[in-house]
């Protein structure tokens, strides 16, 4: 579903902070993007969610080439992601439960059609009784379940989540694991970016993306 051949990205007259980066992400597949901070983890994910362009090489999305893509195609690529960011970026003014559902919303959706989805999503990530608060009175682990139950609420074939346990307990930290494993038995792809050694531990048979020197290493 996305392949990169030697892409390189520089930002604007900087050095190339990747470099020849060349992988490809299968369907339904499961895999950890690790290196160093700074080493350019953000940079590939916004690549992949077409947030940039890349300087050098080719990226190929779900079958189309990124540099030759017309607008209405975008969108509709961008559709087929979802992304948990590492700010979780809840709208503040909305409910949990309102901010999962905007992206239906947002698509011109009855409420009557989706409400019994996004509250059975709700529970799945164990927000069942939290779904009718403002995000500033969520703890940090529940800001971040929220985060991910809107980025999984359009079902999406790939999910991209920055340090998704960046803020959480190690508990916790375990918890959300389990949920992208299970999401990810059910069909999601998923690509993980952490530097979090002990939650890839967890689970050592994901594929591993190692960034380093802008140069990526991949160990399946
Ligand atoms: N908008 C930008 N303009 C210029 N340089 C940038 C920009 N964004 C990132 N960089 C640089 O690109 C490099 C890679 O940054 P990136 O955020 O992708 O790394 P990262 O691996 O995600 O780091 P972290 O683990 O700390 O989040 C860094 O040297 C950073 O300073």
């Amino acid at each position: 579903m996305v392949r990169f051949e030697n892409v390189g990205l520089r930002y604007g007259m900087g050095p190339e902070v990747l470099r020849d980066i060349s992988f490809s992400i299968e369907p339904q597949s499961f895999q950890f993007l690790t290196g160093p901070s700074g080493a350019g983890k953000t940079t590939l994910l916004r690549l992949i969610l077409l947030a940039l362009k890349p300087t050098r090489g080719l990226i190929d999305l779900f079958g189309h080439d990124v540099n030759t893509i017309q607008k209405d195609t975008l969108t509709a690529l961008r559709r087929r992601m979802g992304v948990v960011f590492q700010d979780f970026r809840l709208l503040e003014h909305l409910t949990t439960y309102e901010n999962v559902a905007l992206p239906l919303r947002v698509q011109g959706r009855d409420e009557a059609s989706y409400r019994a989805e996004v509250v059975e999503l709700l529970r799945w990530v164990g927000l069942g009784e939290r779904m009718h608060v403002l995000p500033p009175v969520l703890s940090g682990g529940e800001k971040q379940r929220a985060a991910i139950a809107r980025a999984l609420i359009m079902q999406p074939d790939l999910l991209l989540a920055d340090e998704p346990t960046g803020n959480v307990d190690p508990s916790l930290a375990r918890r959300l694991l389990r949920l992208f494993v299970e999401l990810n038995r059910s069909g999601t792809a998923i690509v993980i970016a952490t530097h979090d050694l002990a939650l890839m531990d967890q689970f050592d048979s994901a594929r591993r993306l190692v960034l380093g020197d802008g140069r990526l290493h991949i160990y399946d």
